[in-house]
């Protein structure tokens, strides 16, 4: 048998084993016994089959009793007792394995064999139930073994001592119960031998003490079998499978069979066995079916074994016999008693116990429902209409559910799109401080023959520097590359000079430059543009070129967000390409590129190209030249170089490299006045003596003034650095360049967009050093106020001295700086290298600066120069912390440009940062290619980032 543990399966059984059946009835006929063989007894009984037995007594052939009896199974005298409990006792007793009570009786005479019988048919079941246990280990089986003897109407506990009789109880669940009656869980095989041999040991001393024959009394040992599933044990609805085999000897039936043949005898008072009488009545009855009283109460014998005789159990009974003919009454008598027998019927059953935790459930969900009938009497309709509403609430829940779900979704993705934006925001505004990589920004397109490239147009509508941004990258420092996907290659990080936050204040448009991955695709760059544009669009400034003002360099300011959109997007939604007018414009074959607002005109842009429009020469070298990016028409507002079919793959690479070597951007050196402790801008011979500044080498406005010329003699193959042309020599490049150039197409669909031009003095001199001076006074005071890095105010400083070449780059630093002061005074925070700059965390790092200069002082200034600095500041030479004192002087007075010479040289001193030839504008963000730097230049780099 399989676990049985499920509900189900205990219905199974049920259905299966409470159908009625039969007592099983056999007959055993033992050999005459030595006694019968002396007195010359005869065998009268003859088993003629396996269910027939026939008397062979002539005497009794002439009686009214029959010849033949038929049972279920006949067993000769030669027969085992294996063969009786195999063929009319196993299946019967085996049943309280699977929960069905059963009883195996031993019905006959004195002497005729029912101890001898039963007693096999025990110890025969006993082994086979361990065999069961032994083979089911899926089950835990619990077994409990008593035993009691009935005599004269009195029942003694066979495994006590005392001789008290035991009470007979009725329980309405369980029957009749034996008050008290000793019951021993058995341990083990070992411990049932030994239990049994109490019993037959106790009957014994029953007989000898009461002198009476051991058939007078009646033994029942009893065997209670529990098991429940192992693995259904814990489990609600795991139920125990319980129930009880009785091995009955009964008492010698010859008294019993008389006063079942002859009721005269039922008045013999003590010596009338009451219960063996009761049994034959019982079965008398019985087997006549259950109409009428069954005298089950009658006796102690058939009150205990009530279920066995009709009930929930099976029954055996095994009849057993003397073939002597001396018996031969006793032995009909015996067999009219099994042919009773073998007509009655019992109807066994499982027997399950719930366990508590089912129980419970059953109990409640019974409970509930006839809760239910209660209180309607219509019970079933109203439950149907019950279940209907369920359903519908239910329905209704799972609806709401869903909406919520979605909902929160809904209210996720919003809430993740806003910080994205509030960190765009950040990213996009801080790009015009910070070197930040991973900010994304629009790309321009470029096309190529039949392609389209997209590159990194950093500077997008986000930023004051994203026309700058575009415009420089789109002059200098674009490192596009042909290669497989037309990407322009973006310098890493590592690379960068400063695009890794390092100096966010060195930097100025690589972030716009550096934030598309290599890869990403047009239909993203468009995404974001646009996107990004009509957020941030308001914060927009755009330099570019006034073609028609006729301005030299113009500034966009204030585009609208559209406007912004169009010029930024670099594709234009609303504008179908294929209407737009075109214009072709001449590129110069060494790599010039024009930028045009799309707003401009073909006529315009000729105009624009004879009038010297904003021309950044990008004075390639030949390798540069190799490397051009494009002959084909390009959307609006894109930056093209030329074609040639020669460039490399890699064109950014080897585009730009960074300042000619021949064109060294020298640092000027300050005039350092010894007297008062000023510097002035003029008689760099004199400069920097106090702290060691070397005398200055470069022809600062001289130099700066021929860079163009002398960027022309260049052998074409050196590195160049990009400038601005002054208008002479930009229209003798606008010659060449019409010769020789591809034609450029920019779109006039954008023609509307309202570009806000500042105007800077390039042909004028003296307009360009007053608007210097005025620049360079106001973006001292923003490095002031924004806590600018004193480092990158005396590189700047010193590096940008009123060449007319560095009005974009004042311009450039004057935008950040304002925009950096507005963040600051509307409290807000932007991004810068990653990190969040607030004016507070300015003003830490500052202070770090600061503190970073005060020790250098001990390593880059002898005690001398120490001590020589601090009367020229006014520092107490007795006071305490006087390097901090000085370090936090510096940069302090931006209405006093000695000061701030002053303050530059001290700084750059500091630094280490003592050859002028190291200075690079291309340092300050406008230069996205790898810097050429000289040792010394990367002690300067190492020292900036060190710093910030
Ligand atoms: N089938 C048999 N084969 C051999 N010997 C038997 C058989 N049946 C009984 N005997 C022997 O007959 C004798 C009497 O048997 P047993 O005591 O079992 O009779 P009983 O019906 O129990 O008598 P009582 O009612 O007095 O207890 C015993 O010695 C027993 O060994």
């Amino acid at each position: 048998m399989g676990s049985i543990g499920g509900e189900e399966m205990v219905k199974e059984l049920k259905e299966l084993s409470s159908s009625e059946e039969k007592i099983l009835v056999s007959v055993r006929l033992r050999p005459l016994n030595e006694k019968e063989i002396a007195r010359n007894d005869v065998s009268d009984w003859e088993c003629i089959d396996d269910h027939t037995i026939i008397c062979r007594n002539n005497l009794l052939e002439r009686s009214t009793y029959p010849t033949a009896y038929t049972f279920d199974r006949v067993f000769r005298s030669d027969r085992s007792t294996r063969k009786v409990y195999e063929e009319g006792a196993k299946k019967v007793a085996l049943s309280v394995v699977s929960g069905i009570n059963s009883s195996i009786f031993a019905y006959g005479q004195t002497s005729s064999g029912k101890t001898y019988t039963m007693s096999g048919i025990t110890e025969y079941a006993m082994a086979d139930i361990y065999d069961h246990i032994q083979r089911h280990k899926d089950r835990e089986f619990i077994l409990r073994f008593s035993a009691m003897e009935i005599y004269n109407e009195s029942v003694r506990d066979l495994l006590s001592v005392d001789n008290t009789p035991l009470r007979l109880l009725d329980d309405p669940e369980r029957g009749t119960i034996v008050e008290k009656l000793m019951e021993e869980t058995l341990r083990d095989w070992n411990h049932l031998s030994e239990l049994l041999s109490i019993c037959e040991a106790q009957r014994q001393i029953g007989e000898t003490s009461l002198n009476e024959t051991s058939s007078r009394s009646h033994q029942i040992i009893r065997l209670t079998i529990e098991s429940c599933a192992r693995e259904f044990r814990s489990a609600e609805s795991s139920s125990t499978l319980i129930a009880t085999v009785n091995f009955v000897d009964l008492a010698g039936s010859e008294r019993a069979s008389q006063t079942l043949s002859a009721g005269t005898r039922l008045k013999e008072g003590c010596h009338i066995n009451r219960s063996l009488l009761t049994l034959g009545t019982v079965i008398r009855k019985l087997s006549k079916g259950r109409n009428g009283h069954v005298p089950f109460r009658d006796s102690k014998l058939t009150r205990i074994l009530q279920s066995s005789l009709g009930g929930n159990a099976k029954t055996a009974i095994i009849c057993t016999l003397s073939p002597a003919r001396s018996h031969v009454e006793q032995s009909r008598n015996t067999l009219l008693f099994a042919s009773c027998a073998k007509e009655v019927s019992t109807s066994a059953r499982v027997n399950v116990v719930m366990s508590d935790k089912a129980l419970v459930k059953h109990l409640q969900r019974e409970v509930a429902r006839l809760e239910n009938e209660l209180r309607s009497p219509g019970f079933t309709s109203v439950t149907s209409g019950v279940s209907e509403l369920l359903r519908g609430k239910d329905l209704l829940i799972d609806e709401l559910e869903k909406q919520v779900k979605e909902l929160t979704l809904q209210r996720d993705l919003v809430q993740s799109q806003v910080e994205e934006l509030l960190r765009g925001a950040g990213s996009d505004k801080s790009s015009i401080i910070s070197a930040g990589s991973e900010h994304h920004y629009p790309r321009l397109r470029v096309r190529h023959n039949s392609s389209v490239s997209d590159f990194s147009a950093s500077a997008g509508p986000q930023s004051p520097e994203a026309g700058i941004g575009t415009l420089y990258r789109s002059r200098f420092h674009g490192r596009h590359s042909r290669n497989e996907s037309d990407e322009l290659q973006i310098p890493d990080s590592d690379e960068n000079f400063l695009t890794d936050g390092a100096s966010p204040h060195l930097s100025i448009g690589s972030p716009t430059l550096v934030g598309t991955a290599p890869g990403q695709g047009w239909e993203d760059f468009e995404e974001q543009s646009i996107d990004n544009s009509e957020d941030i669009c308001k914060d927009v400034q755009c330099i570019e070129i006034d073609i028609l003002n006729g301005s030299k360099l113009m500034d966009s300011t204030a585009l609208s967000p559209v406007e912004n959109k169009e010029v930024f997007s670099l594709k234009d939604e609303n504008v179908d390409e294929t209407d737009q007018e075109k214009m072709t414009l001449p590129l110069k074959a060494d790599g010039e590129s024009y930028i045009f607002p799309a707003s401009i005109t073909p006529e315009q842009a000729e105009d624009a190209s004879s009038l010297g429009s904003l021309k950044l020469t990008h004075n390639q070298s030949k390798t540069c030249e190799e490397d051009s990016v494009t002959d084909t028409p390009s959307p609006p507002w894109f930056v093209e170089t030329e074609k040639d079919e020669n460039t490399p793959v890699n064109v950014v690479d080897k585009s730009f490299l960074g300042r000619p070597e021949d064109l060294p951007r020298k640092l000027s050196s300050l005039n350092y006045d010894n007297e008062n402790g000023r510097l002035s801008r003029s008689g760099s011979q004199n400069s920097a003596h106090l702290i060691g500044i070397d005398e200055p080498k470069a022809q600062d406005v001289e130099t700066s003034n021929n860079m163009d010329t002398e960027s022309k003699s260049l052998d074409p193959g050196k590195k160049q650095i990009d400038k601005v042309q002054l208008p002479e020599e930009q229209l003798a490049n606008e010659q060449e360049l019409k010769t020789e150039a591809k034609p450029v197409e920019v779109s006039r669909s954008v023609k509307d967009v309202a570009l806000d031009p500042i105007e800077v003095k390039l042909d004028n001199p003296s307009n360009w050093q007053s608007e210097f001076q005025r620049l360079q006074g106001e973006i001292i005071e923003l490095w002031h106020s924004c806590n600018v890095s004193l480092v990158h105010r005396t590189y700047f400083f010193m590096l940008f001295k009123g060449d007319s070449t560095d009005s974009i780059y004042m311009e450039v630093e004057r935008r950040r700086l304002s925009f950096i002061n507005g963040t600051f005074t509307q409290g807000k925070q932007t991004m810068e290298g990653g990190h969040i700059l607030t004016l507070s965390s300015s003003m830490r790092a500052l202070r770090r600066e600061r503190e970073m200069l005060s020790k250098q002082m001990t390593k880059k200034l002898s005690e001398k120069e120490r001590k020589s600095l601090y009367e020229k500041w006014g520092i107490d030479l007795h006071s305490k912390h006087r390097r901090l004192q000085l370090a936090h002087r510096l940069w302090t007075d931006t209405k006093d440009l000695n000061h701030i010479a002053a303050s530059a040289n001290l700084v750059a001193k500091l630094i280490g940062f003592a050859e002028p030839a190291d200075a690079s504008k291309e340092l300050f963000g406008l230069n996205f290619t790898p810097m050429r730097v000289s040792g010394k230049s990367n002690h300067w780099k190492r020292n900036v980032m060190s710093i910030v």
